[in-house]
């Protein structure tokens, strides 16, 4: 089976949901005329990182960012990976992804797990709890939001239940472009899997970002990378290759995680004495 994906790279309003939605309902009609199955959205593409205001643009429950979605998704029968927004909870403020197949039902929410310090997330931001599985086209997928692909320990999780598909959408500072393109390229061959990666362009107050959102087979190969300027990344990804690259190199089946965990536990216990 194949899936046509475009990434929306946008420049990001900083601390402006409604202008953020008039952006990326255009961006989307307009790319939706290439009949992609799936087109994604970059991290927090509703508010920017502008933290300090969470309180007010914080969208309660996600219900906001849900029903907007779930519009564009049915009207133009897409299949929306859609970045990620604030979603404001009894326990505070969470980094959400939501996914919504093309009839409209939300089939995945993930929060991020892992706060970025460099960007005060761990003083505004509550870490989420799930794992970010989910299903597209009786394919597993998996979303992650930016600095969780520095985590390889929890990509392969998702990938050990089986995903095909990484998803990956941020705000990566142009500094780190560097660290962005090796990682995304490492946690594709690890885990024999593709990566669609959804970088923002642009700048706000504090950070000038990479762009270069990238799709990468599960040989490791980019098959597109965009530039730092805002753009449609659009590639077409065969997920026949998943199975022939997990046969040609059997990994799933190779690993000892009895191993690495009695490994873990005794170097702990070591450093201990
Ligand atoms: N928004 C983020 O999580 C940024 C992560 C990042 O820049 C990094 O270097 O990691």
């Amino acid at each position: 089976m194949t899936l046509k994906i475009a990434c929306l790279q946008l420049d990001i309003v900083f601390g402006s949901p409604h202008e953020n939605e008039q952006v990326v309902e255009r961006e989307i009609e307009k790319i939706a005329k290439e009949r992609p199955d799936v087109i994604v959205l970059p991290e927090l593409w509703t508010t920017g990182y502008d933290l300090t205001r969470l309180d007010e643009i914080a969208d309660e429950n996600g219900e906001r960012a849900k029903t907007f979605i779930t519009k564009l998704a049915k009207s133009y029968r897409v299949h929306l990976v859609a970045g990620s927004v604030a979603k404001k909870t009894a326990k505070g403020v969470t980094n959400t992804m939501y996914v919504v197949d093309r009839n409209g039902t939300v089939v995945g929410e993930y929060s991020k797990l892992h706060l970025f310090q460099l960007m005060d997330e761990h003083l505004y931001l509550q870490p989420g709890e799930d794992t970010g599985l989910f299903t597209l086209e009786n394919t597993l997928c998996a979303g992650v939001i930016c600095y969780d692909i520095r985590f390889p320990e929890w990509i392969r999780v998702h990938a050990v239940q089986g995903a095909e598909v990484l998803f990956v959408v941020a705000q990566w500072p142009l500094p780190r472009l560097a660290h962005w393109r090796t990682l995304l390229a490492a946690r594709a061959i690890e885990n024999q899997c593709y990566v669609v990666a959804c970088n923002r362009a642009g700048s706000d107050p504090n950070n000038v970002f990479a762009g270069h959102s990238m799709i990468i087979d599960p040989w490791g190969e980019i098959i597109a990378e965009a530039s730092e300027e805002p753009c449609a990344l659009t590639a077409q990804i065969d997920l026949q290759k998943v199975q022939e690259v997990r046969a040609r190199i059997p990994i799933f089946a190779d690993r000892r995680p009895e191993y690495y965990q009695a490994a873990e536990k005794n170097f702990t216990k070591s450093i201990d004495k």
